[in-house]
């Protein structure tokens, strides 16, 4: 049954008095919050406890307006929104994008604690509708344009169809951002996003030059599996047929890519044993990141150059070390952001890499260069 939650102040900061549910199973009751005056009137609204979303006025995005000045930015677009046969509306280059050109910047619409899932149904969508009827007017418009595709419940359905889940101050929350919410899945995209807890934002950038005409596209899924998981993840977790170019692939191409996704797991784990007995070499780096290329998994690239630039800074080899922990930022940033502790530590690496722990770790190890056989 509903709650009422606190006695109304002064500096009360919601715009309506919050809707709030609880049961045995709860621990706090679920609420639905909202706020207009949030990133300049775009507005957002949160089902959560109260002590989360109190916790959450305290984020930068709340109370440092200011930081938010460049994000929701939509006057001239980058893009266009097409129809796209068999995959509902997509949004299509309408000029040259490079690597690491922003598309979007955004804030969250909606924001769902889900804990209140240990609500009733009924009493979880009372909140769900209750946080979209008090968005906004604009920003509840842009909500209902979202596409429903399981055909439920049309709150419940919007949000599952396009919701990312996110961490806030190490909480997991289903977060809708409908800009975002407007991007097609392939499984060898040309954009990666990344969320930002502490101003709520969700950046995505192009990974690598796209061309007028081309769709815009990120991945919704691990894509570094292979394709038969690939295709079964999207099902059973979005409920559609994937029908991207890597999906489609004849069988003997698919065979392939499938090779070298295995090869791929099995050199990341071989390049990340820093025991005694580590076989890692730079020469196997080297190899990694050519699978990469060779799958078109630029998004990903991050994660390789890492890994060269350590295999190379365990080697001692100071260039090859700076120049890969460089290239490594320059792709994390992109899909993992600014503040992310891969990105910090590559920074590190490439302004002193002496002084970090993998320097000259493997020295003294095997280093197979592969090659011929011959003895010289
Ligand atoms: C977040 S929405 C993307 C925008 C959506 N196409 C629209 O019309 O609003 C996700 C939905 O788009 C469709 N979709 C996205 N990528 C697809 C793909 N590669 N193949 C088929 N359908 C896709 C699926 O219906 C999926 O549930």
């Amino acid at each position: 049954m509903p709650i009422s939650l606190h006695p109304r102040s002064a500096d009360f900061p919601w715009t309506f008095w919050p809707e709030c549910y609880s049961n045995e199973n709860t621990t706090e009751p679920l609420c639905a919050f909202s706020q207009h005056s949030f990133a300049g009137g775009r507005g957002v609204s949160m089902v959560t406890t109260s002590s989360d979303a109190y916790a959450m006025l305290k984020m930068p995005a709340f109370s440092d307006p200011s930081i938010l000045t460049l994000v929701n930015d939509y006057d001239n677009p980058p893009y266009e929104e097409h129809d796209f046969p068999g995959k509902g509306r997509g949004l299509v280059a309408n000029k040259t994008l490079h690597r690491g050109d922003e598309i979007f910047a955004s804030t969250p619409l909606l924001v769902m604690n889900p804990d209140a899932y240990e609500l009733s149904t009924e009493e979880r969508l009372k909140l769900a509708h209750r946080a979209v009827e008090n968005l906004p007017e604009d920003t509840k418009a842009m909500f209902w344009k979202l596409l429903d595709h399981f055909k439920g419940d049309p709150v419940d359905d919007r949000i599952n169809t396009n919701a990312f889940e996110v961490e806030i101050d190490g909480q997991t929350r289903h977060v809708v951002f409908p800009e975002i919410a407007r991007l097609n899945h392939d499984c060898r995209p040309n954009a990666a996003y990344f969320f930002d807890p502490q101003t709520l934002t969700h950046y995505v950038h192009a990974t690598q030059t796209i061309h007028p005409g081309e769709e815009i596209t990120i991945t919704y899924i691990n894509n570094e599996m292979t394709r038969s998981k690939r295709m079964a993840s999207l099902k059973q977790n979005w409920g559609f047929d994937c029908g991207c170019s890597a999906c489609r692939a004849h069988p003997a191409l698919t065979a392939e890519s499938d090779a070298r996704l295995l090869q791929i797991e099995g050199l990341e784990g071989k390049l990340d044993d820093w025991t005694d007995k580590s076989e890692a070499t730079p020469e196997m780096a080297e190899m990694l990141l050519s699978l990469f290329e060779q799958e078109r998994l630029y998004g990903s690239l991050g994660g390789a150059y890492k890994a060269a630039a350590m295999a190379y800074s365990s080697f001692g080899d100071r260039w090859n070390a700076i120049r890969y922990a460089r290239r490594s930022i320059e792709y994390s940033i992109l899909d993992k952001g600014f503040r992310d502790s891969d990105v910090y530590a590559m920074k590190q690496l490439a302004s002193e890499p002496e002084m970090q722990w993998s320097w000259k770790k493997r020295v003294g190890h095997k280093r197979l260069a592969g090659g011929c056989g011959h003895i010289h």
